[in-house]
């Protein structure tokens, strides 16, 4: 299913962030959204997510208008959400962070045994405390949780943050082959340039709350057209 944004207006406690942004996201497609600090990306997530209402426009996710949806009922659309900082339950092993994920009442063992696949480290490690793993683990482990909601689109925030270099790679790597092998749908913020081109079939360029820009394959491929929507 595809992912429509139409012409939103969002913000907090009256303070406008997102104006009149429209984007859209093809079923199979990752598209990436970037921009500087503060430009309204992680706010663009929350509004498809549903943790924020829209003062105006609407997000329509294939035949569904979410606009009025509670984030809960998105994510019984098939909306996975995997917030920046990872907000992995400190105090909760990586299994109990996991069991957060499932949709209620799914107890599907096979969503389980697919996020082992792709991040074996869970496995090994799913009776330690969540807040005790590195930076990289805890993002495998907000991406494993995600996944065991078994979702058709995957809203992704800055999976490179906090996370070391030679980790990064593995993380992208492993993203592109969940939309390969699953064919989930993928939107991520990210202002790493190299996650950016080996993980991006489009792009969006956001500045001060709008979608400025749309790079295709081809501009993703010029660092120099990338950079310059990146630099603070
Ligand atoms: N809960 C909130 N209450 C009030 N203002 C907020 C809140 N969250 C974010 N903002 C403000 O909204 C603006 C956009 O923030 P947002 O987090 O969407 O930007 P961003 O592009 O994701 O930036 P970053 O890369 O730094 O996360 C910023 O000015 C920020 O201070």
């Amino acid at each position: 299913m595809s992912l429509e944004m139409t012409t939103v207006t969002a913000g907090y406690e009256g303070t406008p962030i997102l104006r009149d942004v429209s984007c859209h996201v093809a079923q199979g497609e990752i598209v990436g959204v970037m921009g500087k600090n503060g430009v309204g990306k992680t706010t663009l997530l929350k509004t498809i997510m549903g943790l924020l209402e829209p003062d105006s426009g609407s997000v329509r996710y294939g035949d569904a208008d979410l606009t009025d949806r509670s984030a809960d009922e998105r994510a019984g659309f098939g909306i996975g959400y995997v917030p920046q900082g990872r907000d992995v339950f400190p105090g909760l092993t990586v299994e109990e962070n996991l069991l957060i994920g499932e949709n209620v009442g799914s107890g599907d063992e096979t969503l389980y045994d697919r996020v082992y696949e792709y991040f074996p480290i869970l496995e090994e490690r799913a009776g330690q405390d969540a807040e005790t793993m590195s930076g990289g683990q805890q993002q495998m482990l907000a991406i494993g949780r995600a996944l065991v909601g078994d979702p058709d689109l995957l809203l992704v925030d800055e999976p490179s943050e906090g996370v070391q270099p030679s980790i990064v790679q593995s993380i992208t790597e492993d993203l592109a082959r969940i939309n390969d092998d699953l064919g989930t749908t993928i939107l991520f913020v990210e202002q790493n340039l190299s996650v950016i081109q080996n993980l991006a079939d489009r792009c969006y360029a956001m500045d001060k709350g709008r979608i400025v820009n749309e790079l295709d394959d081809t501009d993703i491929e010029n660092r120099e057209k990338l950079a310059e929507h990146l630099v603070v």
